[in-house]
């Protein structure tokens, strides 16, 4: 383990889901720049770990830090600035909105930052060409094949230049090729940006894209995080 201060920390988390205890006391670090696999069989409670990493919900125990700063207990104002301006997310199907363009959907996080539409723009179709989605522009996530609309979704998460992106299952929903090409936009541009990655994934072909690998298991994580 390095001494370096870890970027996100999340120490003995536990969430309770009705009487499913998601989290049981689960602790993982993700240093800046590193890609973390978050691995584990279903219900092992990746996604609950993500989602209290993220911010987008809190643990009932335990706590979690970015950069030094308790999330945890932050207020509602301050953290959904957090997330909007340092985290980026890419969900199994994407979630792009179905009624905007690929364009409109890429664009949409900088016009909430306060960015003006034309450069909004500008900047969303060089993000898209980055993630080869050049000439489609102005398609609607329901005319886009699968991994399409998913590099779509990493240009829309990494268009604010955030710190970490935070990927559930992002290969989930498409063939070997399509999820391949996913993952090495996703890795390329996560290196050259220095961004850091948290991966969750049950495919260990997915996992060995990361440099490390912290396997989940009912709750709790594995005592040594297992390098790949
Ligand atoms: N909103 C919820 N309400 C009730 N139970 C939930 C909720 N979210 C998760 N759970 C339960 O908590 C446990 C952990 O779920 P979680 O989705 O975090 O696991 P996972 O490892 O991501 O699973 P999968 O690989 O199937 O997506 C599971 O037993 C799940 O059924």
């Amino acid at each position: 383990m390095s001494n370096e201060v870890p970027l996100l920390a999340a120490r003995d988390l536990v969430k309770t889901h009705g009487r499913t205890e998601a989290l049981r006391g689960a602790s993982v670090e993700l240093r800046a720049g590193e890609i973390l696999a978050v691995t584990g069989a279903s219900g092992s409670g990746k996604s609950t770990l993500l989602h209290c990493l993220a911010g987008i919900v809190r643990p009932d125990g335990g706590s979690v830090s970015y950069a030094g700063e308790r999330l945890d207990t932050l207020p509602e104002k301050r953290l959904s600035e957090l997330r909007r301006t340092e985290f980026g997310v890419v969900f199994q199907f994407g979630q792009l909105i179905p009624e905007l363009t690929a364009l409109d959907n890429v664009a949409l996080p900088l016009m909430l930052a306060g960015a003006a539409r034309g450069d909004a723009h500008e900047r969303a179709g060089e993000w898209l060409e980055r993630f080869g989605v050049r000439g489609q522009e102005g398609l609607r996530p329901g005319e886009m094949s699968g991994g399409q609309a998913q590099r779509t979704s990493l240009a829309r998460a990494l268009v604010t230049e955030p710190k970490v992106v935070f990927a559930d299952e992002p290969t989930g929903a498409l063939d070997s090729l399509a999820g391949e090409q996913v993952m090495t936009a996703l890795v390329h541009t996560a290196r050259e940006q220095g961004t850091a990655v948290l991966l969750i994934t049950h495919d260990a072909q997915v996992a060995a894209y990361a440099d490390r690998e912290a396997r989940l298991s009912d709750g709790l994580v594995a005592p040594t995080g297992v390098t790949v």
